[in-house]
């Protein structure tokens, strides 16, 4: 069954891999391009903006919308991530419409029409995706696997031991269904961009990987699906991990180029977020946990002691909201009640200079 949507869709909706490989072949025979956005769903704006770019670069684009289970861990959130099925057909709906008010819409590669417009959503069941063996999300757990090291062993990989393997392992799978000609992911989850990278390289994916840049709330709050747990409280004090990145942004543009100095501004200012938070008292305060503040290569992830301009460096950093310990029913306390932690990231690119 190619498509499980109404007719007035303007999208099919896969569920399969032999249907769209159906398509995928008739659009390479008309010599058509395709962008492949891998989601896990529950779209905002950060989504929104890679599928955007991937129509302004490519005649058809793919979304694949797939909660992966190898990329959890065993006691992480995969039962209670966000799932938005209904939201997000009805986002990409109006974002087609949005692409063909714009004269986008399913040109033809050299014509003048060229950027195009969601033409497939990739919904598998883990079945379709892991047809043998059970996905697992135990680290000695049997499977056809994905690992990139030590890359994967760093930052985020360091808390969540088979996140990349997961990571690596679906995008894997999803490159070898859709064949994209661009496969487009967001700078929100950098660590993710320098491994997808990595495996493209090593494995001579013939694929461009092209990244977005960072969609952020209006005062700084970088997009995330998992946004929806924080609630006013613990969403108000989220914004310290932006804030410790610009304060550590600003020491390097003031000309600080040395870990000591550049984290230090970081540290700083989390460390003062915290002390306020803990003078007040539990009804009114939230409490987080500083999991890192990195500053590392660009390509291999590696800790820097000092940056060296023409080679640039990732700014990155996690923070886990805590639970909020007391709260009032008339607080919005988001999604579950203010109970779920929520790991938040983020990160700057101080970009080489020539
Ligand atoms: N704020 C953002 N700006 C740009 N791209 C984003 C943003 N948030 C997510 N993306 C990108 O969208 C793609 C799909 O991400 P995903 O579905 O996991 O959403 P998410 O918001 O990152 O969710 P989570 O809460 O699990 O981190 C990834 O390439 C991710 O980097
Ligand atoms: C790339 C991805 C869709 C793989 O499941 C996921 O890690 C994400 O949404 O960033
Ligand atoms: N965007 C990253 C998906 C995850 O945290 O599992």
């Amino acid at each position: 069954m190619a498509s499980q949507t109404p007719k007035s869709h303007s999208f099919q909706v896969f569920r399969d891999v032999p249907p769209l490989r159906q398509l995928r072949q008739q659009l390479l025979r008309s010599d058509r391009t395709v962008g492949l956005v891998p989601t896990m769903g529950a779209l905002h704006e950060g989504h929104l903006s890679l599928i955007r770019q991937a129509a302004a670069e490519n005649t058809d684009v793919f979304v694949s919308i797939y909660v992966n289970p190898t990329q959890f861990g065993v006691n992480e959130d995969l039962e209670s991530y966000p799932r938005t099925w209904d939201s997000d057909i009805e986002k990409i709906e109006k974002l087609n419409a949005e692409l063909a008010s714009h004269g986008q819409g399913n040109g033809v590669k050299g014509s003048s029409t060229t950027p195009g417009r969601v033409t497939a959503i990739l919904a598998p069941t883990s079945k379709v995706m892991y047809p043998t063996l059970p996905p697992t999300s135990e680290i000695h757990g049997y499977g056809s696997f994905v690992t990139i090291t030590p890359l994967a062993t760093k930052l985020e990989g360091a808390s969540r031991p088979v996140f990349f393997r997961g990571v690596a392992t679906v995008c894997m799978k999803l490159f070898n269904i859709v064949t994209p000609d661009r496969v487009y992911f967001g700078q929100k989850d950098v660590q993710q961009t320098v491994i997808i990278r990595r495996m493209v390289q090593d494995f001579h994916l013939g694929t461009e990987v092209k990244i977005g840049t960072t969609v952020r709330e209006h005062d700084g709050l970088a997009m995330s699906s998992r946004n929806v747990y924080l609630g006013d409280r613990r969403r108000a004090v989220g914004l310290v991990l932006y804030s410790a990145l610009k304060a550590a942004e600003n020491a390097f543009e003031s000309g600080k180029v040395s870990r000591a100095d550049i984290l230090g501004a970081a540290n700083e200012v989390a460390q003062k977020v915290l002390a306020a938070q803990k003078a007040l008292s539990p009804s009114e305060r939230a409490l987080f946990e500083v999991d890192y503040i990195s500053l590392a290569d660009p390509d291999d992830l590696t800790e820097l002691e000092v940056v060296d301009r023409t080679r640039g460096a990732i700014l990155s950093g996690a923070v886990k909201m805590l639970p909020l310990e007391e709260s009032s029913p008339e607080e919005n306390r988001g999604l579950g009640d203010g109970k779920v932690p929520v790991r938040l990231i983020d990160n700057l690119i101080f970009k080489p200079k020539v």
